[in-house]
């Protein structure tokens, strides 16, 4: 799987090439969406093309799939989805965006990793509103629709959700103990075999590491008023949600309600999409993908760990039970930090090595 549609540019950023002319320069390809993701959607029919044209024809059937609105949160893969359910298919396996070849994911863990998502976060988007009295904003009463929406803002601290600990980040700590020098390698392997510890570590930890293990919530938008002198009747704040693996849609607003305690704040659920299952590793599918990153990416150890955004796979989760996400591209964290920003690119040689990891999945399937 892959998708074709990109995020816009800001004009104002300044592009060493421009975003749209696809200049290959020093080894890369510059280009909104170079890595996110039509790098990793054209080295799939590459593969296909070049084993096509050597006569080989796979064990297997296999699907491309790739859709044109995943930025937009669309529905082209749902429509995907549902076209094979229909056809009565269920995928052996599934592989999507969302992983990639990294250096040194952890501190102290030396070398380079394939992540491989096995799990992913689901979303919610919630609004939530309040009314009050309109009026002269010198004689303000004591709750206003404004004060009202921020303290139910700040009411959903980090602690709403409890955290806890996917056993694909476990799996994740122990291989990574392996690759650490000693006093660190001890530490992950003791988290590894003590998830509930590793939770409340990474929840402290805050950022990245507290998003594996936990639901988030973002106030992304406010609103409400319509001039600095005057109370406004209503207020509103848009939150988003990252719903950790083995909660739900509801589970979460009902929380979120409970937590903010307040009748005079409507919480309306926009759209919701449910965390996945975790994909085993255990499984030929997975050996799969480590093969063939042993073809394409020799030096880098295959491990899992959970999907923090979203991606078009949501829509097999729900019917498939090995779901993979993970793009076969060696990716900086300098070269990560330009996907949805400025000079996205992609390098040449990481495409070769794209190709060639597609062509032994299918090869070994
Ligand atoms: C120890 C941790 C190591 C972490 C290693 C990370 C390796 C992964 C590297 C790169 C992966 C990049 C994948 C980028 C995919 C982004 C998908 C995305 O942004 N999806 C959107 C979907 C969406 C949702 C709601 C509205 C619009 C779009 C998202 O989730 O926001």
């Amino acid at each position: 799987m892959a998708h074709f549609d990109v995020v816009p540019v800001d004009e104002s950023d300044d592009w060493t090439h421009p975003p749209f002319a696809g200049v290959v320069a020093d080894g890369f390809v510059f280009g909104r969406g170079a890595l996110d993701d039509k790098g990793p959607l054209l080295v799939v029919p590459e593969a296909v093309e070049n084993l096509l044209a050597a006569g080989f024809a796979p064990a297997r059937e296999v699907y491309l799939s790739f859709g044109g609105n995943e930025e937009t949160f669309g529905d082209a893969a749902e429509a995907i989805a549902q076209a094979l359910r229909q056809r009565g298919i269920v995928p052996w396996m599934v592989i999507d965006e969302g992983g990639a070849v990294v250096d040194a994911p952890l501190p102290f863990v030396r070398g380079a990793a394939a992540m491989v998502g096995v799990g992913e976060k689901g979303i919610a988007t919630l609004q939530l509103s309040a009314r009050g009295d309109g009026g002269h904003a010198s004689a303000p009463p004591t709750r206003t629709a404004v004060g009202r929406i921020a303290r139910a803002v700040d009411r959903l601290g980090p602690t709403t959700f409890r955290p806890r600990t996917p056993a694909g980040i476990s799996r994740m700590l122990r291989l990574f103990s392996a690759r650490a020098n000693r006093p660190a390698g001890l530490l992950l392997r003791a988290l590894a075999a003590m998830p509930p510890v590793t939770a409340r570590l990474f929840a402290r930890l805050g950022g990245a590491p507290a998003a594996l293990v936990r639901t988030t919530i973002a106030a992304t938008m406010q609103s409400g008023g319509t001039a600095a002198n005057v109370l406004p009747s209503q207020a509103t704040a848009t939150l988003n949600l990252r719903i950790a693996l083995g909660e739900s849609v509801a589970s979460a607003t009902r929380r979120v309600t409970r937590r903010i305690g307040d009748r005079g704040v409507r919480v309306e659920l926009l759209e919701g999409s449910e965390p996945s299952a975790e994909s085993r590793t255990d499984n030929a599918q997975f050996a799969l993908i480590a093969r063939s990153v042993g073809t394409s990416h020799p030096e880098a150890a295959t491990v899992p760990y959970v999907m923090m955004a979203a991606t078009d796979s949501r829509y097999f989760h729900r019917f498939c039970p090995a779901v993979y996400r993970f793009a076969p591209l060696a990716m900086s964290a300098e070269l990560r930090a330009t996907i949805h920003g400025v000079d996205e690119r992609v390098s040449v040689s990481e495409l070769e090595r794209g190709e060639r990891f597609h062509r032994a999945l299918l090869m070994g399937l």
